[in-house]
């Protein structure tokens, strides 16, 4: 590198040198100077730079290239560089280094050296921001003798992608993102996705329903996982919808948990009040990793067809938070107000662009209220499956007691499964009444606590039925009796009518 080092110095005075030359001379010197002196340069330099930028795609997409290259050098770094950063990776057990900006680190491959520098730039005109990196421009800088350039261009590079996807797959930890409004969006640090590990302890096995139901769906996402090829061949996106709908607390989400931890998927939750329109979505899914899931809760009350619901509800839990900040708020409320994602925007996105980003992907939307939903949504075909998340049944009530008192019979399980077959309760509420609340609680408790809340809501929902056939019979008994006036009434009018039509006759005669 010292040689490199003095090639550098003696480059730079060239550099330098020409550049004053030409200031003085500014016409004197034809064009071939110009091919000579880049020459006297590769003489001088005889170094061939290849630079991995950090964005691609008009900083569309983060660049795998340079994400590989991050990991493999964080291997190398690690022994050479002086400065490093670090990153705690999976459950905070293990530290990542990577190499600092501006460090260099030499690697070997097939006896010849190359360079490896991190480098940043940030640009001149810098905006006002919280995040000074906010603007800053990075890359790796490959820097390698010009005779190895075959060797470079053609193995090297391709052998430190591969490696450094696999050092990735190896450290892997799964993460929960939410997508950023967008006026967070800008510069090269601030990304679309804000992300922390996600540790949901949900799976198949803790969740509570029908048990073939339970199992289709579980090998319908295994099946989908292992079908790289199958959809390669049938030429199909490598992509699955999922619509997951029913009353609130039958574990829609906790499927959802259960489902990444099942794949080892990344889970993206979109909130998609928060997207102003659908050129954003386009860029939120596109920097979406392979092997996701992206999420999209209460369907019904986030898209523009139903949106006002949705907003009020948010407006109403932050507007705590809004009245400490009236910046923010100023801002949420222009979110809001320009929000212009469409259904059809959402549906498109998901067939034409997603489908061509490669890698699995599962999209799942959920719903309390599926008789809302655009018809466009539950055509067939649309979504690859329908699921329906209902009331706690007697599979799904065993689940829980393995769940929360490590039971798989009792006595008074036969009483539970009567009850649960006449009274509709969440699986969230018979968890609820399933876990021991003190030290005192025994399984049995629990159980006789289940078995009252049961005949609990047993007795309201009749008494709820027979209020509403109270409430119906009396608002039929009014109509009929309202028709009955009316008809009433008609009848005096004719009668009245035929009076005056007689009345009128007979003064006539009379006169
Ligand atoms: N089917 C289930 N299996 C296991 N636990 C469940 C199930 N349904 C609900 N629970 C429990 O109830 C809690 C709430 O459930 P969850 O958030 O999954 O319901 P949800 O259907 O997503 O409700 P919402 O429609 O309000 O979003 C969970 O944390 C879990 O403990
Ligand atoms: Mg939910």
């Amino acid at each position: 590198m010292m040689v490199e080092m003095w090639s550098l110095v003696t480059m730079g005075c060239l550099m330098v040198g020409y550049a004053k030359f030409k200031q003085f001379f500014p016409y004197q010197f034809p064009g071939y100077f110009d091919k000579y002196f880049r020459k006297l340069v590769s003489f001088a330099y005889p170094y061939v730079e290849i630079t991995f930028d950090e964005f691609t795609g008009e900083r569309m997409k983060r660049s795998e290239a340079y994400s590989a290259i991050k990991t493999y050098l964080s291997d190398k770094s690690s022994a050479s560089a002086k400065r490093l950063k670090a990153d705690v990776v999976k459950d905070s057990q293990s530290v990542v280094l990577s190499m600092d900006y501006n460090e260099e680190v030499i690697d070997e491959f097939q006896g010849v050296k190359v360079c490896w520098s991190a480098k940043k730039t940030t640009p001149k005109t810098q905006r006002i921001s919280g995040y000074p990196d906010d603007d800053a421009k990075k890359f790796y800088r490959l820097t390698v003798h010009k005779r190895h350039r075959e060797l470079i261009t053609q193995s090297y590079v391709s052998h430190v992608l591969k490696e450094g996807k696999e050092i990735a797959t190896k450290n892997r930890q799964q993460n929960l993102y939410s997508n950023n409004r967008s006026h967070n969006w800008h510069g090269y640090k601030r990304s679309k996705w804000s992300n922390v590990v996600f540790e949901h302890p949900a799976t198949f096995d803790t969740l509570a329903m029908d048990v073939k139901q339970k199992e289709e769906i579980k090998n319908d996402l295994i099946k989908f996982s292992k079908g790289k090829d199958y959809y390669a061949r049938i030429g199909k996106a490598w992509k699955r919808g999922y619509l997951l709908y029913g009353p609130p607390g039958t574990g829609k989400s906790s499927m959802i948990a259960a489902t990444a931890n099942l794949l080892d998927y990344d889970v993206y939750d979109l909130e998609l009040t928060a997207v102003k329109e659908n050129s954003e979505l386009r860029r939120l899914l596109i920097n979406t990793s392979n092997k996701s899931i992206v999420v999209i809760e209460d369907i019904d009350c986030s898209l523009d067809l139903t949106g006002q619901r949705e907003k009020k509800k948010t407006k109403e839990k932050d507007s705590n938070a809004d009245e400490l900040d009236p910046v923010a708020k100023k801002v949420k409320e222009e979110g809001e107000k320009e929000s212009k994602v469409t259904l059809s925007g959402l549906l498109n996105c998901i067939d034409g662009l997603w489908s061509a980003c490669g890698g699995a992907r599962i999209i799942v939307f959920t719903t309390n209220h599926v008789e809302k939903l655009d018809p466009a949504l539950m055509r067939r075909g649309r979504m690859d499956k329908y699921i329906e998340m209902s009331y706690c049944c007697f599979d799904a009530f065993k689940v829980l007691a393995k769940n929360y008192l490590e039971i798989d019979s009792h006595s008074l399980f036969g009483e539970i499964e009567r009850l649960l077959g006449v009274t509709k309760m969440t699986p969230a509420d018979v968890a609820e009444n399933l876990m021991p609340k003190s030290d005192y609680d025994t399984e049995e408790t629990c159980l006789e606590r289940l078995i009252e809340a049961l005949k609990v809501a047993k007795e309201e929902a009749i008494k709820k039925a027979e209020e509403e056939a109270r409430a119906k019979a009396e608002k039929e008994e009014k109509k009929r009796n309202n028709l009955s006036k009316e008809v009433k009434e008609v009848k005096e009018n004719v009668v009245a009518a035929k009076e005056v039509k007689e009345n009128g006759f007979a003064a006539k005669e009379v006169k």
